[in-house]
């Protein structure tokens, strides 16, 4: 199986070509041992990427615990960025199908070389339910019980299911440590991404993630989405934002206009293989 290494600030991806969507599922028993850094090739997920019968490309995203996630932000810019330089499609601005539904990114280029690739990543779910959590009422400040004591934390859905816990200092979590634990919390029937951030301003933050079925990743485009979304809602932010990451940063805006998140940040390709699947099994 052919495949390329991609990542978005360091949240990394190894993309394969599928026939089809249910093709793409094929792939996903093998996700755990692909993603695996010692005894695989190692990423933060496994992407099955094809021509899409009702839009332009499909992309499905296999966790390295061999789950299925709806949604991933840094993945969708590296999808878009293969598609763009592949051929798979003619013109910079994309549909693309996901789990979460549909999702339209733009490849900007200066020159012609490609800079960044701003995502319009929808609405941000925001009914409770839906995300899913847990019982009724709002899905801001919600009080969870946990080992380290009540965390007040915020919880938002781009397709994905996010948590969100602002922190006065953000080198004094263990991320690691809570993200494990809150991952799984009962609150989160579908599970959930942790994501812990220190407002800077009003239009800046740190953000730190513990992401479901994948653990310390260095970004998560979905997380930065919810972050803000949630620093919004919480009177902490603007609607635009620079997210500081470990991996580097991304602009995102929640548009008073259309209500739909807007994600701009890179994608870039660091590498091309082939997998013997017998192999790995
Ligand atoms: N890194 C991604 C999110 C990937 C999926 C996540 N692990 C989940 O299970 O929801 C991003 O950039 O959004």
């Amino acid at each position: 199986m052919e495949f390329v290494k991609m990542h978005g600030l360091g949240n990394d991806f190894i993309i394969v070509q599928t026939g089809s969507w249910e093709e793409a599922g094929d792939l996903q028993p093998y996700a755990r041992m692909i993603c695996d850094r010692n005894f695989g090739v190692g990423a933060d997920g496994l992407v099955a990427i094809g021509k899409d019968p009702q839009m332009d490309i499909f992309m499905r995203i296999f966790n390295p615990d061999g789950s299925e996630a709806e949604m991933c932000g840094n993945a969708i810019r590296c999808v878009a960025r293969y598609a763009y330089e592949n051929g798979l499609v003619k013109e910079p601005n994309l549909s693309l199908r996901t789990l979460a539904g549909s999702r339209y990114p733009v490849v900007e280029t200066s020159a012609g070389q490609v800079k960044n690739i701003k995502v319009d990543m929808g609405k941000p779910i925001l009914k409770r339910s839906l995300i899913p959590v847990q019982g009724r009422g709002s899905n801001v400040k919600i009080l969870l019980e946990a080992s380290m004591g009540t965390i007040e934390a915020t919880a938002v859905s781009m397709g994905n299911p996010h948590c969100i816990i602002f922190v006065d200092d953000i080198n004094k979590i263990p991320v690691a440590l809570w993200g494990a634990e809150l991952e799984v919390h009962p609150f989160f029937p579908a599970k959930t991404n942790v994501e812990f951030v220190q407002i800077l301003g009003r239009n800046e933050m740190i953000m730190r993630v513990f992401e479901r079925g994948a653990g310390l990743t260095l970004a998560c485009g979905t997380g930065a989405c919810a972050a803000l979304v949630a620093a919004v809602l919480n009177g902490f932010a603007d609607r635009d934002a620079r997210v500081h990451l470990p991996g580097g940063d991304l602009l995102i805006e929640w548009s008073q206009d259309d209500q739909h998140v807007y994600m701009t940040g890179p994608a870039e390709q660091v590498f091309q293989g082939s997998i013997d699947l017998q192999q790995i099994t």
